[in-house]
Order: C-alpha cells, then sequence, then structure tokens
C-alpha cells in the first residue's frame, strides 16, 4: 500500500524524464515534477526532477556576480570587528526573483510542479517586521518580491552562520541551562555563536527597537518556505535543532532555552513541524507570475546540510563529507549522544531519528585562498600539486584557521616540519597537499572524537563544491583509509529537497522516504585509498592530534 501511494504521488513517472542536463521539460500532458531549491552561502541554486527521480532542469545565481549591487564576498558581508558575519536579506529575495526568471527563460513549465521545497544554509536568522504578514498574502503578482518586500524586514543584514560575535550570550544560555553538558542534553548541542537563539538574544540586547518590531523570527530555510507559501512557514524540526531552542527528544521548544533569550519567544518563532510536513499550498503570487499550479504543495524546508543527507541517500554506517562553503562531516544516529563537541539534529527524512553534525569553518574559501597564493588561482594547478607531492608530504603538516575555526575552536595559519618545528612557510606545492592533509585530517580526527569509526564497509560520501575535483577527494580516501562515493550532482541539497517535495506528499500515510527514493542511482566510486595510506596517516593522525592541541594550548590566554 505504502509503495502503491509513492508511485501515485510521484505521478505514475509519465514522460517528463529528458534525464540531466539543464532546459525545458517537454510540453503539455507531460508529468510532474518537484523542485528542490537551496538557499546557500554563496548561492541560490535549483534541481527540478521529475516522478522517476530524472533531473530535468539545473540552475543557480551566484550572489557576488549576479547581484553585485549588494556588495557581498563569498555571499556574506564581514563587519568591521570581525566577528559579525551577516548577510542582507533582500539579496536573498532578489536572487529567487531572478532564478525563476531564469528557469522560465529556459523552459521550465511550472504548472507541471507538483510539489516544491528546500534548504537554507543553517543558524541565519531572518527578523520579519509588524506587518509583513499582509504583505506576504497580498503579494502583487505585477511586481517582483524584492520590490514587494523592500519594507518586510526589521533587520536587513541577517546574522549568518559564519557570525561568531555572540559569546556573551553563550555563555548567558549555558548558565541558564546548568550548564554546557546540560544545554547539550537538551537542544543536541553546547551554546554556539552562530545558532539562532543566541543571535536573537544579541539582537535583542543590542538592538532591541529591532527586535521589537519584529513580528515573526524564521531560519533562512522558513524564511524561503514563506516567500512560497505566502505567509510564515514553521520552522522544521532538523533545521529547528540548530537553534540552541529546540529540545531535539520532545521536538519542542525548550522553556528554559526560550526563557534565557528573550521574552515572549514563542509568539515570533511559530510551532515547530516535522520536516516531511506539507505546510500548504504555494501562494497565488506564483500561480499568476509564473504560472504555477495551485495545487502545487509547499513541503517544510530544512538546512543544507539535513537536506543532503536526504539527497545522498545516507545510510547508517555511512560519513558524509561536505565540501561547500563550510566542510562538514555528518552521519545518520539512531540514539543521540549530545557532547561538548559537535551537533545532534532531529533527522530530515525519519523524525524519530537523528544525526549528528561537525561543521568547520575554514573549508573552501581557505582552499581558495592557498590556490590562488600557491597555485596561480587555479583548480588544474592546485589539484596537479596534490598529485605531484607523496602521500605524508615529507612530514610537513599544516592547520589553517584564517578564520576563527568552530571545530576546534583555533585561529591562524600554522605549519610544521617533520621534526614538528613551527615554520614560516612551505613551498607552494607542499602547502597546497599541507593545507588539504591537514583539513582532512581535522575530519576524521573529530569525527573520531564523536564516536565515529572507519570499519571495512565504511563509505565515504562526498559532497559539495570540491567534490567535483578528483584529486582533493583522493587525498580525503587516502586519509580516511574508506572509498570515496559521489552521486551525478555535486549540489545534493537540492536534489535532497527534491526528494523531499516528493516524499512530503506521501510521508504522512506513512511511506518512508526510502521507499520514495529506492530507485534513484547509487552513488559512484570516486576515489580508492592508496595501499600505504593506512600505514601513513595513522602515524600522522596521531602527530596532528598533538599539534592541534598544542596550537590550541598556545592560543589559551
Ligand atoms: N574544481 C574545484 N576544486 C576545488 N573546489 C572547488 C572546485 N569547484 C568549486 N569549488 C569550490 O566549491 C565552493 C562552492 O561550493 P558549494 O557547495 O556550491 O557552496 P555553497 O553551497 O556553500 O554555496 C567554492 O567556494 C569553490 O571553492
Ligand atoms: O553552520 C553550518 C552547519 O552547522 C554550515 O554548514 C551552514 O549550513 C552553511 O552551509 P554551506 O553554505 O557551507 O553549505
Amino acid at each position: 500500500m505504502a509503495a502503491a501511494a509513492a508511485a501515485a504521488a510521484a505521478g505514475g513517472g509519465a514522460g517528463g524524464g529528458t534525464g540531466g542536463g539543464t532546459g525545458g521539460t517537454g510540453g503539455a500532458g507531460a508529468g510532474a515534477v518537484y523542485l528542490g531549491f537551496d538557499f546557500s552561502t554563496q548561492q541560490l541554486k535549483v534541481v527540478a526532477i521529475d516522478g522517476n527521480l530524472n533531473v530535468l532542469h539545473q540552475n543557480n545565481v551566484q550572489f557576488d556576480s549576479e547581484l553585485p549591487e549588494f556588495r557581498t564576498q563569498g555571499g556574506v558581508h564581514i563587519q568591521p570587528d570581525r566577528l559579525t558575519v551577516t548577510s542582507p536579506v533582500l539579496m536573498w529575495v532578489k536572487a529567487l526573483d531572478l532564478l525563476l526568471d531564469k528557469m522560465k527563460r529556459a523552459g521550465l513549465d511550472f504548472s507541471r510542479v507538483r510539489a516544491l521545497s528546500g534548504s537554507g544554509q543553517q543558524h541565519g536568522s531572518v527578523f520579519w517586521k509588524r506587518g509583513a504578514s499582509q504583505t506576504l498574502r497580498d503579494l502583487d503578482p505585477e511586481q517582483s518580491l524584492n520590490q514587494l518586500l523592500q519594507h518586510s524586514f526589521s533587520v536587513s543584514d541577517s546574522p549568518v552562520w559564519m557570525d561568531s560575535s555572540s559569546t556573551q550570550q553563550c555563555a548567558d544560555l549555558q548558565s541558564a541551562a546548568g550548564g554546557a553538558q546540560s544545554l547539550a542534553e537538551i537542544t543536541g548541542s553546547r551554546a554556539y555563536e552562530r545558532f539562532t537563539g543566541n543571535q536573537i538574544a544579541k539582537l535583542l540586547q543590542s538592538r532591541p527597537d529591532q527586535y521589537q518590531d519584529s513580528e515573526r523570527i524564521s531560519l533562512v530555510s522558513s524564511f524561503a518556505a514563506s516567500l512560497f507559501l505566502g505567509g510564515y512557514a514553521s520552522i522544521d524540526y532538523s533545521d529547528g535543532s540548530g537553534m540552541n531552542l529546540l529540545d531535539i527528544r520532545s521536538r519542542t521548544w525548550s522553556k528554559i532555552c526560550l526563557e534565557a533569550t528573550a521574552p515572549h519567544l514563542d509568539r515570533l518563532l511559530g510551532d515547530p513541524q516535522p520536516s516531511t510536513a506539507v505546510l500548504g499550498r504555494v501562494s497565488p503570487y506564483f500561480v499568476r507570475r509564473f504560472g504555477f499550479s495551485e495545487s502545487c504543495s509547499v513541503v517544510a524546508f530544512t538546512g543544507d546540510n539535513p537536506a543532503s543527507l536526504a539527497g545522498m541517500r545516507l545510510q547508517q554506517g555511512d560519513i558524509a563529507v561536505s565540501l561547500g562553503t563550510s566542510d562538514t562531516v555528518f552521519l545518520w544516529i539512531q540514539q543521540p549522544r549530545p557532547a561538548l563537541e559537535g551537533h545532534i539534529f532531529c533527522n530530515p527524512v525519519d523524525w524519530q531519528q537523528f544525526m549528528a553534525l561537525l561543521c568547520f569553518k575554514n573549508g573552501s574559501l581557505t582552499r581558495e585562498r592557498i590556490r590562488n597564493e600557491c597555485a596561480g588561482a587555479s583548480w588544474e594547478v592546485f589539484s596537479a600539486a596534490l598529485k605531484e607531492t607523496p602521500l605524508g608530504n615529507h612530514g610537513n603538516i599544516g592547520l589553517y584557521f584564517d578564520t576563527m575555526e568552530i571545530t576546534p575552536p583555533a585561529v591562524g595559519v600554522h605549519r610544521f616540519n617533520q621534526d614538528d618545528k613551527k615554520v614560516s612557510s612551505l613551498s607552494p606545492q607542499v602547502e597546497v597537499r599541507a593545507l588539504v592533509e591537514g583539513q582532512f585530517l581535522s575530519r576524521r580526527l573529530h569525527a573520531e572524537s564523536l564516536g565515529y569509526s572507519i570499519i571495512p564497509g565504511t563509505r565515504v560520501l562526498a559532497t559539495g563544491g570540491a567534490s567535483s575535483n578528483k584529486e582533493i577527494l583522493q587525498v580525503l580516501s587516502d586519509v580516511f583509509n574508506a572509498p570515496v562515493y559521489t552521486i551525478d550532482l555535486s549540489n545534493s541539497a537540492c536534489l535532497g529537497s527534491a526528494y523531499r517535495a516528493l516524499h512530503g506528499l506521501t510521508a504522512e500515510s506513512g511511506v518512508s522516504f526510502s521507499d520514495v527514493v529506492k530507485n534513484a542511482a547509487e552513488p559512484q566510486l570516486a576515489a580508492k585509498p592508496h595501499p600505504t595510506a593506512q600505514e601513513v596517516y595513522d602515524q600522522m593522525l596521531k602527530r596532528y592530534a598533538r599539534l592541534e592541541e598544542r596550537v590550541l594550548q598556545e592560543s589559551r590566554p
């Protein structure tokens, strides 16, 4: 019965499957289409699939280059204190206008879209101004969203996940919750600066007028869903776990955390909902302006990492490594065991399960800096350096924290030679390998501290922009001493959102996510560990752990 419901929801797979690529989706009578959006740090992306899970269309809007009027770098503004990091909320709105226009021009037939969902960079907050719900309800299809929502936000620059300016608020929250571990037991994480609750507390204390002028607070994900709904969308359990506000076991807002953060906060947040929930139909604005069907469903949006878990169809025992703006490592887990490092989130595809995640701030942007300085700004030259240098890099090790790292909380660039002596520079090729090996040693070290161990049969599933680089994946495979697999699209958050849109239609009747996506293409082997990898990196991991501890001790006041 469940399988039949899944097939019916998929539109019976009638036509539409042009398989891969970009472009139109065919004419009248063709099958249903499901859209997955991703409002990530540097860009807005979309994937359209048919009921047979074939990719029909992909598109994107790069914030820096396509919306230069917002003057972002890597999609963000780093404020003069170097700790506060924000993005203009209207940039995200304008990006959606632009993306939908591009999709229309490419021939996407919106009337075939049966359901849509999406994801957003995690933790970021959007403050809707009093009166904005009315504006959202009455959107005039003759105007762009950017024109219509100009005055709908009480805070124009939204705090995002790269922010580390709320240290005081974190300390306050932890003391209200009875300490860091007690807070982690409730919310899945100790207090982290980028987590939304601490950002909300900071706004209340530093700019109370703007807080008072807000009628609703969204995550980036639920903000994006609100645009499509024409009304405020609920925060889903999985992305809601990244706020230091949600009790991850009862899946309700924690009273202790709410009270310690801001008065009457539950009113501003709305009730959290399962990540699989259908929130409603697409707003009449999209029906009239773009030709969406009135019956198109909007399925709850979630965080980009949870959406990637769905897009890669992660299974228990797999380890996912996302190489986007941030690097993240995440796992599917059954029982939450919150610790002082890392995060436990509610699982986005099965509400009774969980996921564990580690986040590393110095990911792709640091690789880009070293590429620019050591490889003539070319990924080809960067990759050649990895190919031409040996595993273990003659004992040279580097820790590159261009900005205050999340895991571990350290800053600065630290290079060591084979005798563990600090050195001030390395040759360009050695520097490239030191960076990539150092990043992956760190990912492995912290994943192992989280309780993860590599056993025969372990698959590392790689995704994100840098997962298109074979040489980077080879180093990942060597350091983890495990085969690395990728899916066709490096953009698993969009794909996962499209899958979730499809699943949302039948989730309530008990159909499992894995049933809905069982016919998707299997991840493909991208790299196998070198025969000497285990010998080299088991040793190096121990040295890396010692050096990281030394760096942490040196940086303590
Ligand atoms: N060939 C490549 N080699 C290494 N990194 C790459 C390559 N192509 C793109 N990237 C990296 O991918 C990053 C973007 O990844 P993406 O997953 O799209 O980020 P996000 O979702 O956070 O916006 C860029 O910052 C870039 O450094
Ligand atoms: O803070 C986290 C996860 O906790 C980040 O992973 C953000 O979710 C940003 O994602 P990307 O734009 O790098 O994919």
